[in-house]
């Protein structure tokens, strides 16, 4: 939360703009409708927004000729574009109601919380007033956000430093419930274990081992191959991913040691038996989430269309 400046309130733009939730709401839902896979990619967005330099929209802005932006690191470049799409009309329809009123960090926030209700997941307040950033990092994504062959230790080490404890690590984790990960992020899994030719990960429940090292077995040359995260229920949010991982049907090697590691293994089994715990903490943590870092007064700015600072490049080059 934002020790100096402003407050975020759920109130923010009741005088100035009283219909953005509603209308954000109908732009991402006429948006999900037509692209299922929009709730996983605008949620996955908005956690890389906030681990980086905060929930500020630094995200969404576009690289151009003359200055590259978060969009170029690594880690981003699997973000789907039907989640920028979807914040990019929510926009458009916005700055039609009440033009420069209501920031790309606000519009991400609310969208991510819409998404998640509306696939099943739980409702949560999103206090609002977030600024949107000046600046945007190549750099700073791969650094700041977690990768797919982490240990624990580095996955508590990462959210430990930002703030979020053990529980809420997990609780967070259960955002896979929806979506899907490309073989890269697995392969090591199925193919090469701990560097060893020919090994599977031994975690991994047989029958999902074997129908990924089928599906994936082109995916050097088809990098497009994904797989569900959750492979019972992926388009749902509900507690199955923690379900999943009980029996070996985790994905990620992040997800399977979730329910190995003896810090969070409590944490699985409380959701993958209480969806309710579940849907309680993740409303907690992603409320926690949403006002990290969160930028107010001149820190920021509302800028008028998502993907470009207001200002322009600052600088040709020579
Ligand atoms: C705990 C550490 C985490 C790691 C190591 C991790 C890693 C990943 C990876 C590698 C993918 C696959 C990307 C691809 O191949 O396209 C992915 C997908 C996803 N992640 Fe995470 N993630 C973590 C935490 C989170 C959190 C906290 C959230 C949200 C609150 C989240 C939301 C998602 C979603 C929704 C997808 C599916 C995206 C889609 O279908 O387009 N993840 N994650
Ligand atoms: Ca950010
Ligand atoms: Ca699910």
């Amino acid at each position: 939360a934002p020790l100096l400046g402003e407050k975020l309130t759920p109130e923010y733009y009741k005088q100035t703009c009283p219909r953005a939730e509603r209308i954000i709401a109908e732009v991402v839902q006429s948006k999900q409708m037509a692209n299922p896979t929009t709730a996983a990619g605008v949620l996955r967005v908005f956690f890389h927004d906030c681990f980086v330099s905060g929930c500020d929209a630094s995200v969404l802005v576009a690289s151009t000729s003359f200055e590259k932006s978060e969009h170029d690191a690594e880690i981003n470049h699997s973000l789907p574009g039907d989640a920028f799409d979807a914040v990019v009309r929510a926009k458009l329809a916005l700055e039609l109601e009440c033009p420069g009123v209501v920031s790309c960090a606000d519009i991400l926030a609310l969208a991510s919380r819409a998404l998640v209700t509306m696939t099943g997941g739980p409702n949560y307040p999103v206090p609002l007033g977030r600024k949107d950033s000046l600046s945007s990092s190549p750099t700073a994504p791969d650094a700041e956000l977690p990768h797919s062959n982490f240990t624990v230790n580095q996955l508590i080490k990462m959210f430990g430093d930002k703030g979020f404890t053990v529980q809420e690590l997990v609780a967070l984790s259960g955002a896979h419930t929806l979506g899907f990960s490309h073989c890269k992020e697995f392969a090591d899994r199925l193919y090469d274990f701990r560097g060893k030719v020919g090994q599977t990960d031994p975690t991994m429940n047989p029958v999902l081992a074997k129908g990924l090292q089928a599906a994936c077995k082109n995916y050097h040359t088809d990098p497009n191959i994904a797989a569900f995260n959750d492979v019972m229920t992926p388009g749902k949010f509900d507690n199955m991913y923690f379900i999943n991982l009980q029996r070996g049907l985790g994905l990620l090697g992040t997800d399977e040691e979730l329910w190995t590691d003896a810090r969070t293994k409590p944490f699985v089994q409380k959701y993958a038996a209480d969806s309710a715990a579940f849907f309680a903490d993740f409303s907690r943590a992603m409320e926690k989430l949403s006002l990290f870092g969160v930028k107010t007064g001149a820190d920021g700015e509302v800028r008028h269309r998502c993907d470009a600072y207001n200002h322009g490049p600052i600088s040709a080059p020579k």
